[in-house]
């Protein structure tokens, strides 16, 4: 059995399998330029993020109906239930749906259709993060704000992702200190293309809880000295990082270094139909490729739990049976 774990950084349309993409354009009578699922998995040969957003993007206009959104969030429950997935905190971008004529409603109402029963059926307890996408205009991430007004008991937190470079978090202040009157809590991601300056506009200026990605604060001893005496979590997520050309190899990912130097970080799949890989093959891939030892494997568990929005009776509960499942294999 996997070791128990929650996913923190996870994008609900990065899960979208190339065989799921295919059954639902064929229901949506919506043709796609790729001539079956085989193909369209050839063309994920990423050369950085913006090549890989491009064809996540596109991907999207499968998406329409409340009921491929409910689907969509189950195929990734039951494969995160295989992998040890006790809690999922769960991005979506709504404005890449507003843009291409779906509701706000839609997407919200059919992600949370499937995920108010995951406890239920597959043992998973989970929220979702609404992230505003860094390349459109602050109106746009305000406007979508508003609509989430309506839906404050289905959304844990806002985010924010997309494009990294050249669009600075720092235009974005506006909208997470709205979103923060509104009882939500905050994360960005930071410091995956962009350097470690980057991370600190989303800790100074949007005053983020978590940090996405941040791989680059290694870079900055400084940074690496606050993030850990605060305790601010970090979402790494090795096999894109790999993927996307932030990291020439995984046996050359900062992860162990940043456990060493004692930051809760914590592994994640992010978008795992397109880096080759869910979450627990994420645990496996750097624990085998930077030789991890188990307490270390245990302490990435741990985190997962620790930096989550999990109530504190949940998360411990979840720790105690974290505890239990390390206590059964020694
Ligand atoms: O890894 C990512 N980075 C930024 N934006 C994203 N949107 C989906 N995945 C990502
Ligand atoms: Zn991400």
């Amino acid at each position: 059995m996997p070791i128990p774990k929650a996913e923190l950084h996870l994008h609900i349309e990065g899960t979208l399998e190339p065989e799921l993409a295919f059954a639902l354009a064929e229901r949506n009578g919506i043709a796609l330029p790729f001539a079956d699922p085989d193909a369209l998995r050839e063309a994920y040969a990423f050369a950085d993020l913006q090549s890989f957003l491009d064809l996540y993007y596109e991907l999207m206009a499968v998406l329409r109906t409340p009921r491929d959104f409910a689907d969509l969030a189950d195929a990734y429950l039951r494969r995160a239930q295989a992998d040890g997935v006790r809690h999922a905190e769960i991005f979506f971008d709504p404005q890449a749906h507003t843009a291409r004529g779906v509701p706000f409603d839609v997407v919200v109402e059919g992600l949370h259709g499937a995920l108010s029963t995951s406890r239920d059926r597959y043992g998973i307890s989970s929220a979702l993060i609404m992230c505003f996408l860094r390349d459109q205009p602050v109106d746009s991430a305000l406007e979508t704000l508003a609509s989430a007004e309506r839906h404050l008991d289905k959304i844990i937190a806002v985010g924010l992702d997309s494009a990294e470079v050249g669009n600075p978090a720092a235009r974005f202040a506006a909208v997470f200190e709205r979103a923060r009157e509104l009882g939500l809590r905050c994360v960005a991601h930071a410091g995956e293309e962009g350097p470690a300056e980057y991370v600190w506009e989303v800790l100074d200026v949007l005053r983020v809880e978590r940090v996405d990605h941040g791989i680059r604060s290694m870079e900055d001893p400084e940074l690496v000295e606050r993030l850990r005496a605060e305790r601010i979590p970090l979402t790494v997520c090795p096999f894109s990082n790999v993927r996307l050309r932030a990291v020439d190899h995984l046996g050359f990912h900062p992860l162990k270094r940043m456990l060493e130097a004692g930051l809760v970080a914590t592994v994640n799949s992010d978008d795992p139909a397109y880096f080759g890989g869910y979450v627990q093959e994420n645990y496996d891939g750097v624990a085998a490729a930077l030789e991890l030892t188990d307490d270390q494997i245990c302490t990435l568990a741990r985190n997962s739990f620790e930096a989550s929005f999990l109530d504190e009776a949940t998360r411990s509960a979840y720790l105690a049976e974290l505890d239990a499942y390390i206590r059964g294999t020694d």
